[in-house]
Parts: structure tokens; sequence; C-alpha cells
């Protein structure tokens, strides 16, 4: 029998309310004890916690979920108390001095989710997603996912393959007498759209992962251009020093900001130039680097001047300090003109790369789905040399399933595991 395992599953630190969540076995029991009879299930009802002693902790709203209706699967009592340190403190230190209960490791309760089947390892991603989102677009992507849509996809997929499979190894077991009907086109028909759908999802995997972690927009440009006055307006505070000395920058300045509902890391880069100052050459090469890299690049451009790097189809270039120009179109960081037509380039552009965005958005779904599509791949090459080829065959779409499964989390996941919930917090 698994541990009662109990955490703060809202943030820690002062608010309004906290949530405290106690699942296992022993739930039920466990939380009598400190807010006496229960309340029916699924019916927010006010209770007075104590201790075992009798000292009143707090008065909370008592939330209970019977096995299979839970967020773990399991027996879950929720406790909304006071969000005080004080609190939540007293209320934790009470619980862990119950026989049998003990404080949840990190990602323990979704970790028992996945056990009991109420998620899938996508979901679980997805939820930890969701947790991290900071734009709309990420809001969106994880909730799909998290809803079950990328699990849906992959579990028929990897029933198709199985039929297919099956379909194959039927034909083999009248290798000798007359076989009943031709399997080929069915199977071909399974493989192909199977194929078909892992192509798609493998395609639009990059733009996914863009949506989930963000852009990289870069500034470009050389010296002086206003390239840290431009970072310093769309961030809206002192991120990178400006002057005018030219060869102010060399780190690359990171800010994190919403485009368009998209995530978006802005790049303030050094100004490229040859210069005989050996850290600024550091900071150029640094910046031709970085900016090369990155999805997007701004190339900021004094009147008169052209590009100093390649300009990759997209690039967006514009006129420095348009507020010393008569006229013309261009982007002042000084006075912010021509900055609302410039974050409506940019998210044109980038909106434009997520438009065959996918479900799959990470690395493990490239590898699995690259995988699974090898697999398969093979197995068609293999049934089209003959039915000598078959039992072959069968084991290539074996082999396919069985890697479908491990993007679901059902196999051969011990290892990762550990370093998925390895990024949760105590108390999700
Ligand atoms: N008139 C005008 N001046 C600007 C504008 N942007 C920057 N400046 C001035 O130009 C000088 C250089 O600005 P920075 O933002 O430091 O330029 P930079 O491109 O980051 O320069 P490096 O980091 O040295 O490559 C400063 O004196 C700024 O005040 C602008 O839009 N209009
Ligand atoms: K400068
Ligand atoms: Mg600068």
């Amino acid at each position: 029998m698994s541990d009662t395992i109990f955490a703060l599953a809202s943030a820690p630190g002062r608010a309004g309310v906290s949530v405290i969540r106690v699942s296992g076995p022993q739930a039920f029991e466990v939380a009598r004890l400190i807010c006496g009879d229960l309340p029916q299930a699924r019916c927010a009802t006010l209770r007075r916690l104590s201790d075992a002693t009798g000292q009143f902790l707090d008065e909370a709203l008592v939330l209970v979920f019977e096995p299979g209706r839970s967020f773990t699967g399991e027996a879950v009592v929720e406790f909304q108390v006071h969000g005080s340190a004080a609190v939540i403190g007293a209320v934790l230190r009470t619980l862990s001095e119950i026989e049998g209960c003990r404080q949840a490791e990190p990602g323990e309760f979704t970790r028992r989710a996945l056990e009991n089947e109420r998620m899938d390892l996508t979901q679980v991603e997805a939820l930890a997603d969701l947790i991290d989102a900071e734009t709309e677009s990420q809001r969106r992507q994880a909730l799909r996912v998290l809803s079950g849509a990328l699990g849906d996809l992959v579990g028929q997929w990897r029933k198709d393959v199985i039929r297919a499979g099956a379909l194959i190894e039927a034909t083999i077991d009248f290798a000798d007498e007359e076989v009943p009907t031709d399997v080929t086109p069915e199977v071909s028909a399974l493989l192909d759209s199977v194929l078909a759908g892992l192509s798609r999802e493998l395609s639009g995997l990059s733009a996914a992962e863009r949506v989930r972690t963000g852009f990289e927009v870069a500034i470009v440009g050389p010296p002086n251009a206003g390239k840290s006055t431009l970072l310093n307006y769309l961030a809206g505070r002192e991120a990178a020093i400006t002057s005018d000395i030219a060869g102010t920058t060399r780190d690359v300045i990171e800010v994190r900001m919403e485009i368009a509902g998209l995530a978006v890391t802005l790049l303030d880069t050094a100004g490229l130039r040859e210069t005989s100052d050996a850290v600024e050459t550091l900071g150029v090469d640094l910046a031709r680097r970085r900016a090369l890299a990155a999805d997007l690049r701004i190339h900021l451009l004094p009147a008169g001047t052209n590009p100093l790097i390649e300009v990759t189809d997209g690039d967006i270039l514009v006129a420095a300090k348009a507020d010393s120009m008569v006229g013309g179109s261009g982007v002042s960081g000084l006075t912010g003109r021509g900055v609302p037509e410039l974050l409506e380039n940019i998210g044109a552009r980038l909106c434009d790369r997520t438009a065959d965005a996918g479900l799959a958005a990470r690395e493990r779904h490239r590898v699995v789905l690259g995988e699974g599509k090898a697999h398969l791949l093979a197995a068609r090459d293999l049934l089209n040399q003959g039915a000598e080829m078959y039992d072959l065959a069968a084991e290539e779409l074996r082999a396919g399933a069985r890697v479908l499964s491990s993007l679901l989390g059902h196999v051969d996941v011990e290892d990762l595991l550990d370093e998925i919930f390895s990024s949760f917090c105590v108390g999700k």
C-alpha cells in the first residue's frame, strides 16, 4: 500500500487562500483527525482544523474527492486555509506528525496520477507547460495537450499499428494454406495514414516548440544605431546600458516579452564593427553568433547604411533614429515612433511561423515520433519485398507500437520519469 502524502499545492508565501492537499489510501482517516467528520464528496464545506491536542489551527474549506474521481486517482482531501506562513506551517506540521503520512516529493501527486492512469505522459508534460505558461499561445497549446489531444492521436496510431501487425501475423499463420483474404491493401492503408500523421506532427514540431519555449528575436546593427535604446523602450525598463560611446554593449542582453500572444526573448547585441579592443571583439563575435541563431533579426540601420550580417528571408530591416528624420518610416527607441508598427511586423512574421504548429512540442516527442516513423518505414519496405519478409515486418510493427506507447508513458520510461518529475515542485 502506498504512503499517504501531503503538501502545499499552491505557491508558498502570503496569499488570501492556500491549498494543502492530502492523497493516499489513508487520506480520509488523516483528514478526520484534523477536521472531525468529513464533508460530503465534492461539496466545499467549512470546518475547524485542530491538531492532536485539540489546539485550533485554522478555519478551512474542506473538499473531499473519492478514489477514482480525484486528481491522483486516490482518495484526496484538500484544505483551503488562510494563506499565511504560520497557518500553513501549523497544518503541515500536524499532518507530518500523523503516523503513515509524509510530505510529498516534487511532482509526486502528478506521478501518482500517471501511475493510476488519470493522465498519460503527454498530459503530465502539458501540465508542467500550463503551470509555466506566460502567454496566451502557451496557455492554449498546453491546454490542448492536457485535454488529451496528443495522447488520443498517438493512442489511435498505436492501435492502427497493432492492427496492421495483427493482420500480417494472421497471414503468416496461414502461410502453408490458402490465405483467406489479401490483407495488404488494409495494412498499406493503415501504415500510410499513420505515417502521414507522424510526418505532419514532425514537420510542425519546431513551430510548436517555439510556441512552447519562445522565439528569439535579435536586434543587430552597427555601434550607436540605438539598439539598446530600442530594447529598453520595448522592455519598458532600463535592461541595457546606453550611451553615445560606440561599443557600449558587449554581452547579449535578454528580455522576455509577449508579442502577439507569443513568448519572445528579445536580444540586444554588441554593435557590429572591426575593432582593436579585444573585449569588444569577443562581444562582436558573440553578437554575430547569437543573431544568426535567432529566429528573427531586426536590422537597425542608420540612414544610408546596409545590413552587416546576412539577411535571412523574413528578417526585418528598419531605419534607426526615426525621430531625427523628416518623413519616411523607421523606428525610434527614444520617442517610440514606429514602435507599434515594428511590433505588429514582428508579431505577424512570428505568427506566420506558428501556422503549421502541431501538438508535439518537445525534443522527447521528436525522438519518439522519429523512431516510430523509422520502424513503420522499415515495415513497409519489408512488406513490399514479399511474404517471406512478413515475419520481420511484423517485428518492426511491434517495435513501432512499443515506441508509440513510450510517448504515452506506458513502457520504457522509468529513467525518463525521474527526469520529467524533477522539473516539478513539491505540491504538484
Ligand atoms: N535621436 C535619437 N537618438 C538615439 C535613438 N536611439 C539611441 N539614440 C542615441 O544614440 C546613442 C547610442 O544609443 P545606444 O542605444 O547605446 O546604441 P547601441 O546601438 O546600443 O550602441 P552599442 O551598444 O554601442 O552598439 C545614445 O546617445 C542614444 O541616446 C533614437 O531613436 N533617436
Ligand atoms: K552606444
Ligand atoms: Mg548597445
